[in-house]
């Protein structure tokens, strides 16, 4: 299909708000133990591993596979988790790290069912949140950028898996041929 992508967060806006982040995350866990960030994969890849370096206390990491768009620009809403985390969250402080809620469907099936699991706290952080598609609600606590109704890719987040080394986050615009 032909498009173009166009800049909306250039490199040096991304860095200023992933700072921003990890100072707001770094306060809102002072005297935590050991916070666990839980990066959803793979869209989160590259804004976690920017964000955690960001964190001035120890943080471990883990991982959940979960994907539900493929190649589409719309939520299948058949949210497939295709690999779990391995830690025990019981009695951990938790924070869930995510590139974008759109439909809010990953997020709200994440959710429920990392909290059955009774972590000591539950938190959302997104680097994007595009609430004018939201279907389902999903508390945030930690956002980077309230977004417009557009299809995004970079930095992590693709269009059937093109994109996502793009160091900024660009806007696609489906040109009609
Ligand atoms: O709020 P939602 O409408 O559920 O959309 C958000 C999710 O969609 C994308 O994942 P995708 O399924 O494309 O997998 P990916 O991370 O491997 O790209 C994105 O990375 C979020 O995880
Ligand atoms: O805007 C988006 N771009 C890419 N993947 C997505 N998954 C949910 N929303 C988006
Ligand atoms: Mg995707």
């Amino acid at each position: 299909m032909k498009h173009r992508v166009d800049t909306l967060y250039s490199q040096e806006i991304l860095a200023e708000t992933v700072a921003r982040l990890g100072n707001e995350i770094s306060l809102g866990y002072q005297g935590t133990d050991q916070l666990l960030m839980i990066g959803l994969l793979k869209g989160s890849v590259i804004f976690l591993s920017d964000l955690c370096r960001q964190v001035n206390s120890s943080v471990e990491l883990d991982f959940m596979v979960v994907s539900s768009y493929g190649h589409r620009m719309q939520s299948s809403g058949d949210v497939r988790i295709l690999k779990d985390i391995e830690v025990d969250i019981k009695g951990r402080e938790v924070l869930i790290v995510e590139d974008i809620i759109d439909s809010g469907f990953t997020l709200s099936k994440v959710r429920e069912m990392l909290l059955l699991r009774e972590p000591k706290s539950l938190r959302i952080c997104t680097l994007l949140n595009k609430v004018s598609r939201r279907e389902v609600d999903v508390p945030v606590d930690y956002v980077g950028f309230e977004i417009p109704d557009a299809f995004v890719v970079g930095y992590g987040i693709d269009w059937a898996e093109k994109y996502r080394n793009l160091p900024y986050i660009g806007k696609v615009t489906i040109e009609e041929s």
